[in-house]
């Protein structure tokens, strides 16, 4: 019988002010003697410093590494420097966090996820998204050991950062009709369990649409706990497909021809709608969804160039290519990506 591992955060810590729990936490878990925070230079006055304050208090020895971005030179920098370092913390967005994920597990030490914003499934998945010269790779990681999401300062982040999150989520959705698919043409394995997670995931945000409002502790939590069930679903699949497909294509390939690209979960709502439409099921009920929660349903609302958007379509069949969806092996024609992308309203 086929072998299998799933790899789970042991402890999700979440609520208003769970910041403050970290030393204890880490001091629980058996971690002593030095604690590496990685941050970023915004979020380290918003978290990162509470972070040091509070393993301080509990006697860590702390050291403080800052990035900008998530590359295999920022990866490999920041392995170098958690040498003798008992426990890893990534303080800040998911570039941050898939940083701290991929440096600890190349570094040998556990680490913690602490996430400033509800932006992303990445929070505790075992998976990393990390930058190369052709784009980006989706790389496998570890996951964290614990998870400490403060869902007031969560709550106090930009509104935009929330939504971004839903739109992450909501793209579980053409995710898992790309990986069935996958899975009838190609018999790629195909996870039950998983997929029914990550739609699960997905479902308790589409549910609570109408109460995803800006600064409420409550919104941040349902955001927060949708993000950690879909970053299960990962783990359980042993990859992100449940979390990833054709709408994650069209947003990594944004990333590399738009000038200023929107965030990621926005990019993926929008690609979510146009995917949903490929696949022939209900992408109205998506672009409704996300205009409830206020996310960008097109292109002027993501602040992009409808060129780039027919662009992104046209090439998102090349990135990540073992991952197979909906868009085929040959992809959009540059006629039917404009068409695709104006009969859904994007552009
Ligand atoms: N490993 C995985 O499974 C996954 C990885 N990702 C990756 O995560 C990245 C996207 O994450 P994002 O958080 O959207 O982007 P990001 O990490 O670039 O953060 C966006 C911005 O928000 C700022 N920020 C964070 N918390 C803040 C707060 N409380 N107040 C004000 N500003 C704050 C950051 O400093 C940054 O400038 C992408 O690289 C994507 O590929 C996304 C989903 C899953
Ligand atoms: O963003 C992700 C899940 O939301 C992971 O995406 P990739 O596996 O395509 O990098
Ligand atoms: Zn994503």
């Amino acid at each position: 019988m086929r072998q299998k591992k799933i790899e789970l955060p042991r402890e999700i810590h979440t609520g208003p002010g769970v910041i403050k729990k970290v030393g204890d936490i880490c001091k629980n878990l058996r971690f002593k003697g030095k604690a590496t925070i990685v941050t970023g230079p915004k979020t380290i006055k918003i978290a990162g410093k509470k972070v040091a304050e509070s393993l301080k208090d509990k006697n860590f020895d702390v050291n403080i590494i800052k990035v900008k971005k998530a590359t295999k030179d920022v990866v490999e920098k920041v392995k170098n420097k958690l040498e003798g370092t008992s426990i890893a913390l990534g303080v800040g967005g998911g570039k941050v966090i898939d940083v701290v994920k991929m440096a600890s597990k190349y570094a040998n030490v556990h680490f913690i996820s602490v996430p400033t914003a509800a932006t992303h499934d990445g929070i505790a998945s075992p998976r990393a998204s990390i930058k190369n010269d052709k784009g980006s790779v989706s790389l496998p990681a570890h996951a964290p050991i614990a998870v400490i999401a403060d869902t007031d300062i969560i709550r106090k982040a930009p509104y935009r950062f929330l939504a971004a999150g839903c739109g992450d989520v909501i793209s579980n959705y053409t995710a898992v009709l790309d990986w069935k698919l996958a899975h009838r043409l190609l018999y790629e394995r195909y996870s039950e369990s998983s997929a029914a997670l990550s739609l699960m995931s997905a479902k308790m945000v589409i549910k609570s649409a109408d109460s995803i409002k800006k600064g409420l502790e409550e919104s941040a939590r349902i955001v927060v706990k949708a993000l950690i069930s879909s970053g299960i679903a990962m783990s359980i699949a042993g990859s992100s497909r449940p979390a990833s497909g054709s709408e994650h294509k069209f947003s990594h390939a944004l990333d590399i021809v738009a000038p200023k690209p929107a965030l990621h979960g926005e990019q993926c709502g929008v690609g979510t709608i146009m995917m949903m439409y490929l696949h022939g099921k209900d992408w109205k009920f998506i672009r409704d969804t996300l205009k409830k929660i206020n996310a960008p349903t097109n292109a002027y609302e993501l602040g992009i160039d409808p060129e780039y958007i027919i662009e992104a379509l046209t090439m998102a069949h090349k990135i990540r290519k073992e991952r197979y969806t909906i868009l085929g092996d040959r992809g959009l024609t540059r006629a039917a990506a404009k068409r695709l992308a104006e009969v859904t309203g994007v552009i």
